[in-house]
C-alpha cells in the first residue's frame, strides 16, 4: 500500500500582481518521501515552499498538508544574543526542551557547540545548528530552502551525507529545493523541474539516498535534469 499524502497540491495558483507563477499546480509528497524541486532563477520554486510552510497563500485551488513542518533557510537565521543550545530550545515547550536540544546538536556533531555563540560558528557548523533546530521541533515533514547553498563545496558534501542520514533515521518526509542537480538525486526519491507555472519534468531517482557522489548513475540522472532545465548536457 503507499504511504499516505504529507503535501497534496490540487490545482494550485499563485500570482504576484499581474506576474502569475503557479498554473492549477497539481503535486503529491507522500510519507517518507524525499522530493527535491530545480528550476530556474524565479520559477517559484521558493514560492511553493512557502505555500507548503503557510507563508503564502496560494490563490487558487487546495493545499493540504498532513504532519507538523520545520524548516531550514538557506541562511541559518540563528538568533546571534543567545547561545546555540537556547536558539534551539526557544519555542519548544517540553520540559524535556534542554536533552531534546542536546541529542539534536550531538546528532549533526555539535554536542560541544551548546554554550558557543552562533558569530562563532562556521558556515558549515551554522548550517548544522539549523538543521539540529528543525529537528528539535520533531517534525513529519522538513523543508528545505537551499539548505546548502552557501557553503563550501566539500562542507556542501559533508552536509549533504548529514541531511541523506537525518532523513532516514527519522523517516521524514523532506521537500527541498536546490540549484545543484547533483544534489538533487544524490538525496532525493523525485526530482521535478518547475517552470512557466508548471511542473515540466518529472525524474524518479532509483535506490535510496544519500547516494555516493561517484555513483555513475547520478551523472546520467543528473544530465537528464539538466536538458528538462534546458542547460546543455556538457554544461
Ligand atoms: N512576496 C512577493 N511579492 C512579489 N513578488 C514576489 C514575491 N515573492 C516572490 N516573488 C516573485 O515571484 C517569482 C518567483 O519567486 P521565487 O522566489 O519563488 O522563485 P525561485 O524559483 O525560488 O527563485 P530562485 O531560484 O532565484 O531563488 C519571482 O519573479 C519573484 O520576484
Amino acid at each position: 500500500m503507499a504511504a499516505r499524502p504529507r503535501i497534496r497540491f490540487r490545482a494550485v495558483d499563485k500570482r504576484f500582481g499581474t506576474e502569475s507563477i503557479l498554473e492549477r499546480l497539481d503535486l503529491t509528497v507522500r510519507s517518507g518521501e524525499f522530493l527535491s524541486i530545480v528550476g530556474r532563477s524565479g520559477t517559484g520554486k521558493s514560492t511553493m515552499l512557502r505555500i507548503v510552510a503557510g507563508l503564502e497563500q496560494p490563490d487558487g485551488g487546495e493545499v493540504r498538508i498532513d504532519g507538523e513542518l520545520a524548516v531550514a533557510f538557506q541562511e541559518p537565521r540563528l538568533i546571534p544574543w543567545l547561545s546555540v543550545g537556547r536558539n534551539l530550545t526557544l519555542g519548544l515547550t517540553g520540559r524535556d526542551r534542554a536533552v531534546v536540544a542536546e541529542r539534536a546538536l550531538a546528532e549533526v556533531g555539535l554536542e560541544d557547540k551548546q554554550r558557543a555563540w552562533p558569530l562563532t560558528l562556521s558556515g558549515g557548523q551554522a548550517q548544522r545548528a539549523s538543521l539540529a533546530r528543525a529537528l528539535a521541533r520533531k517534525p513529519d515533514i522538513l523543508l528545505l530552502d537551499e539548505p546548502l547553498g552557501a557553503v563550501d563545496a566539500l562542507t556542501r558534501l559533508g552536509l549533504q551525507e548529514l541531511i541523506g542520514r537525518l532523513r532516514n533515521d527519522h523517516d521524514l518526509t523532506v521537500v527541498m529545493v536546490t540549484h545543484d542537480v547533483d544534489e538533487a538525486v544524490r538525496l532525493s526519491d523525485r526530482v521535478i523541474v518547475l517552470g512557466e507555472g508548471r511542473i515540466q519534468a518529472e525524474v524518479p531517482v532509483p535506490g535510496r539516498g544519500p547516494r555516493h557522489p561517484d555513483d555513475p548513475e547520478l551523472a546520467a540522472l543528473g544530465g537528464r535534469l539538466l536538458r528538462a532545465l534546458g542547460v546543455d548536457g556538457a554544461a
